[in-house]
């Protein structure tokens, strides 16, 4: 018999702050049931001594989200402090698209990531552009890795971070397990594909005999009863390589509604309070953002069935969700659950979208549509010097 295991199975945080599926749970205990671990006291750095001395360590590979990490991203690292040996360091190397050329300097903007409460020993930024390649990315992280030749590699298995682990381990070559949804008692579970005739015992693997880890979501809870070192170090720009048989063409920017709801970073949604469909567009189009649409706005033939975001549409991870006319009725929640910031206009206070939302206006939506689409139009008329006036640093404020 194929066991399969679903990644949203019942399953707790063991007081060591890692995930363990929990094998014939009931319905009753479906969810995370964090463990009862008091972190009253104050937290202390996890390694005594600097991490340059320290006897090796793990590496965690992460992308950042415009300047911040993501939950995913800080569960990766949470997963590497918490198996780090007492005195291994936890290593993040993160490309860092805005970083100054100067090897050594501090970054201002990596200053407001709050490495030791992430639990990181050293923040190593490797500083990158739009032109670099994934092959030279690729090429700089393994050389990286070869100089800190690390006991454990970790990323999310998601996107730039699974595709970079994965270019690493067919590089070196690692031993690596991907879709890892549990670490428990020296063993990894990976996701089963549920390939014909595998048996049970294919999706776990002794974490000895591994040297890299791609996570799915919530294999390490982020709060750490400790804290990392928060060392930085800013690395050498890696050089860029010549593709054999390639040109670069350079980066051209795409057209946001033709982007996959799944992977669009911004998305205007449209719900029955949005008759005005062509200034909806218009709007979107001005915005830069992909068009989502609430079912009833579907059901309606005012948009695509394929823009349908909810229980029976796209789920979706947009970074930004704005939210027009929708009520916010459970199945359509259901499809925005990860979505960071969610802003809704509706002229309903008590909808549940507005309980949803961190921002609400309380308007007529095709009103407000107008007045922003009119404003984007005068920013966008304006004479550059007015736009780019600078906007003064929190630390001048
Ligand atoms: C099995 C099942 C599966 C479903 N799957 C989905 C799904 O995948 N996705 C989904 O979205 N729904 C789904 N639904 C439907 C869901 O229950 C709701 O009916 C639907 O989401 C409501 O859409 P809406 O919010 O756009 O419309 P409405 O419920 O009509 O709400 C419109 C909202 O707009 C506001 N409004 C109206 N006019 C204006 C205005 N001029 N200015 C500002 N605000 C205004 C109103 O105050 C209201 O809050 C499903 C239902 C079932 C039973």
């Amino acid at each position: 018999m194929i066991r399969r295991v679903d990644p949203r199975r019942p399953a707790l945080i063991t007081p060591q702050g890692l995930r363990r599926i929990v094998l014939g749970g009931t319905e009753g205990e479906r969810g995370l049931r964090l463990a009862a671990v008091s972190h009253a006291t104050a937290k202390r750095p996890r390694l005594a001594l600097p991490s340059e001395r320290a006897a090796g360590c793990l590496l965690v590979l992460v992308h950042p989200d415009s300047g911040s990490l993501d939950e995913h991203a800080r569960e990766a690292i949470a997963a590497a402090a918490l198996l780090a040996r007492p005195d291994e360091a936890v290593v993040v190397l993160m490309p860092w698209p805005q970083a100054p050329v100067t090897p050594g300097a501090p970054d201002p903007q990596a200053g407001a990531l709050d490495a030791a409460a992430l639990g990181i020993d050293r923040l190593e930024l490797l500083p990158v552009n739009e032109a670099l390649s994934p092959e030279a990315l690729a090429d700089a992280v393994a050389a990286r890795w070869q100089t800190l030749a690390p006991r454990l590699t970790l990323a999310p298995d998601r996107g730039d971070d699974g595709d970079l682990g994965r270019r690493l381990a067919v590089r070196q070559p690692l031993a690596c397990a991907a879709g890892v949804v549990e670490i428990a008692d020296g063993r990894v579970r990976v996701r089963d594909l549920g390939g014909v005739g595998r048996a049970a015992a294919d999706a776990t693997a002794a974490l000895d005999g591994l040297d890299l880890l791609l996570l799915e979501r919530q294999v390490a809870r982020t709060e750490l009863p400790f804290t990392g070192l928060g060392e930085r170090q800013m690395l050498p720009a890696p050089a860029p390589r010549a593709l054999p048989g390639r040109v670069d063409l350079g980066v051209v920017a795409g057209q946001a509604q033709q982007v996959a709801l799944e992977e669009a970073d911004f998305i205007l949604a449209a719900g029955n309070g949005v008759t005005d469909v062509k200034l909806f567009l218009e709007l979107a189009e001005a915005l830069g953002a992909a068009v989502g649409a609430s079912r009833v706005a579907v059901d309606d033939g005012r948009f695509a069935r394929s823009q349908q975001i909810g229980a029976t549409g796209r789920t979706v991870q947009a970074r930004g969700y704005l939210a027009m006319g929708i009520s916010g009725a459970v199945q359509h929640l259901q499809g925005i659950r990860e979505c960071r910031h969610v802003l809704a206009v509706n002229t309903d206070v008590s909808a549940p979208m507005v309980q949803r939302a961190e921002l609400t206006v309380v308007e007529d939506v095709q009103a407000l549509m107008r007045e922003l689409l009119a404003l984007l139009q005068a920013e966008r008329a304006a004479p550059p010097a007015a736009s780019s006036t600078p906007i003064p640093s929190l630390k001048a404020a």
